[in-house]
């Protein structure tokens, strides 16, 4: 693909609706590609722009799409999915991973790696992000009972994507390629040795296709970059790859964990006390379930597990930020000190 088109970036009305009449007939519209400390590199169908983040600009990451005109960025659209890593309580201090993911495949095996909890926690991550969560089972040649492994992730949610691939297998992954067409964009979790980098080099059949319509601001001619973080897929989508997304953790992700136990939170609305804890209050709806074998005892279990790490790691996270800002204060105030000491020399 040598100029990629605004629609092949994954422009769409969601977008475009929200352009003002004014910047349809005075800006241009692109994505973020990349993203470095005081400047970002913007694809905009057949350019790459290296464009200043100007001071205090709002927050911005690889996938976001922006306004902006001949001589400046303007604004960032309102996003359609978005991982971020947040504090608790604060809507300031949150550092933004990756925009407008459609689709994130979640990645696991199916042999002695195999587990429904890893598996909760990723749709945790997911649904909070408003990104649609796949899940691929991988290293199906190396199980015997792989349909039945299939229906207990099915079993988390009915209306979950699951599809069983062996990795190897050249053939084999039409399933996962209905997902990264054209305009798509889509990314890859799961830990380590799983099979993500084997299905990505399957999908980009082995040769990771460059953009050659690269052409810096500052720079004469055109050659040939490949980006860190974006891979165009044969099928016409893009991969995301930011670091950031492998190590993420749960923290302030209450709402995915709600939307991914969505079963529990309609079963907790039966329970006698409103803020039932479902561990041993009396007429606890929850525990009624788990008895009568309609819920399991692992989801409910890993439901409150993975609600206190993310009270924990919020509370963490919230209590190092201000500790940073109190260290950022402490140190400017020295050095604001240190200048006046030199100024009265
Ligand atoms: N038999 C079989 N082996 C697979 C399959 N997928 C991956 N493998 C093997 O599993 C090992 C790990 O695969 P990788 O693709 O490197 O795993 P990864 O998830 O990228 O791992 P990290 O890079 O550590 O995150 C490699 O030896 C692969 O060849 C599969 O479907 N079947
Ligand atoms: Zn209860």
């Amino acid at each position: 693909m040598s100029t990629p088109s605004l629609v092949d970036l994954g422009l769409r009305p969601f977008f475009q609706q929200q352009l003002s009449l004014e910047e349809v007939a005075n800006c241009f519209l692109g994505r973020i590609i990349e993203q470095h400390k005081s400047d970002v590199i913007i694809l905009a169908g057949d350019d790459a722009l290296r464009y200043k983040l100007p001071p205090n600009f709002e927050a911005i990451c690889v996938g976001d799409w922006v306004v902006f005109n001949q001589n400046r960025l303007v604004r960032v659209l309102e996003r359609q999915s978005l991982f971020q890593r947040k504090a608790a309580g604060s809507g300031r201090d949150r550092q933004l991973i990756a925009a407008n993911l459609d689709v994130v495949f979640i990645i696991s095996s199916l042999n002695d790696d195999f587990n429904l909890n890893r598996i909760e926690r990723y749709l945790a991550l997911v649904k909070e992000t408003h990104a649609e969560p796949v899940v691929i089972l991988t290293k199906a040649d190396l199980c015997d009972d792989v349909e039945d492994i299939r229906q207990q992730v099915q079993q988390l949610d009915s209306l979950l994507s699951v599809h069983c691939v062996n990795g190897l297998a050249h053939n084999n992954l039409s399933a996962l390629k209905s997902y990264c067409q054209r305009g798509k964009t889509v990314a890859f979790l799961g830990s380590s040795g799983v099979g993500k980098s084997t299905l990505v080099n399957n999908l980009l059949n082995h040769n990771e296709m460059e953009t050659n319509a690269i052409r810096e601001q500052d720079s004469k001619g055109r050659h040939t970059t490949t980006y860190r973080t974006i891979k165009w897929l044969p099928e016409g989508g893009l991969l995301m790859d930011t670091p950031g997304m492998r190590e993420l953790q749960l923290s302030d992700v209450k709402e995915g964990i709600k939307l991914t136990f969505a079963d529990i939170e309609s079963l907790a609305t039966e329970c006698r006390f409103k803020n039932c804890q479902h561990q041993n209050e009396p007429e606890c709806a929850v525990i009624s379930a788990v008895e009568s074998g309609a819920l399991s005892a692992r989801r409910l279990d890993n439901f409150q597990k993975l609600l206190r790490e993310d009270a924990h790691n919020s509370a963490t996270l919230a209590q190092k930020r201000a500790k940073d800002r109190t260290f950022t204060k402490m140190v400017t105030a020295i050095q604001d000190q240190a200048r006046s000491i030199k100024k009265f020399k």
